[in-house]
C-alpha cells in the first residue's frame, strides 16, 4: 500500500514532532510535519490558523491538504493534534499505520513550549486540555492500530515502543 509508513497522532504536547522525527531518522525515511503543510499553504504557524480561520475552515483545510498528501508521501508523518477529528479524516486515515502517542494531563502540563504554540488554549489551559483529552482519547483510539504511553518516559524508550508497532503490523 502506498503512502506514510507511519502515521503519529495524540494531543499537542504528546511528542508526535520530536518521536517522529527520531522514527524516520532510525528507519533511513523522510520525516514530515503536517502543521507545516498547513503553515506552508496559509503562510501562518498552525496554531494562530485555529485562531484566524475559526476551526471549522481550519479541519475543512487539513482535511482537503491530507487528501493530497497521504498517496504521495512514503516517510513518518506527525499530524497535528485536533487532525483526527476533522470530518472525514478518520476514513482517510483508514488504510494506514498509525500509532496513538498518549499523554496524561499532569504531565503534558509539564512539557515545554506548550501554551505559546497553541494560543487557542487560553484562557485556561489546564481546564481546555482536560476536555480535549476526554473527547479526543476516544477518536485517537479508533483510528490508531496502537497505543503507546508517553507520560513520564524518554522519547527513545517511546520511539522503542513505536518502532515495535511497525515489526508486528500486518497493515
Ligand atoms: N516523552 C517526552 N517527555 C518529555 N517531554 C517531551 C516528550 N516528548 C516530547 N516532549 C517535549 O514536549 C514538547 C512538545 O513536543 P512535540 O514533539 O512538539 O509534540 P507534538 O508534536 O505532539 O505537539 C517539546 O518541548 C518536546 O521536547
Ligand atoms: O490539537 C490541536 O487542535 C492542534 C494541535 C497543533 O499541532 P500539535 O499537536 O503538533 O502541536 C496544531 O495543529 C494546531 O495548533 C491545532
Ligand atoms: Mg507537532
Amino acid at each position: 500500500m502506498n503512502g506514510p509508513v507511519l502515521i503519529l497522532v495524540g494531543p499537542p504536547g504528546s511528542g508526535k514532532s520530536t518521536v517522529g522525527r527520531l522514527a524516520a531518522k532510525r528507519l533511513g525515511v523522510d520525516f514530515r510535519d503536517f502543521d507545516d503543510d498547513m503553515e506552508a499553504e496559509h503562510g501562518l504557524p498552525a496554531g494562530e490558523l485555529v485562531v484566524s480561520l475559526g476551526r471549522e475552515k481550519f479541519q475543512e483545510s487539513e482535511r482537503e491538504l491530507l487528501a493530497g498528501v497521504l498517496p504521495t508521501f512514503t516517510g513518518v508523518l506527525a499530524l497535528g493534534g485536533g487532525t483526527p477529528t476533522a470530518p472525514g479524516v478518520p476514513e482517510l486515515l483508514e488504510p494506514h499505520h498509525v500509532v496513538f502517542l498518549d499523554v496524561e494531563l499532569e504531565h503534558l502540563l509539564r512539557r515545554e513550549g506548550l501554551v505559546p504554540l497553541h494560543p487557542w488554549l487560553m484562557p485556561n489551559p489546564r481546564a481546555h486540555l482536560r476536555e480535549l483529552l476526554n473527547q479526543r482519547r476516544p477518536v485517537y483510539t479508533r483510528v490508531a492500530a496502537a497505543t503507546v504511553p508517553t507520560s513520564g518516559r524518554e522519547p527513545d524508550e517511546v520511539l522503542a515502543d513505536v518502532l515495535a508497532t511497525l515489526e508486528l503490523s500486518t497493515d
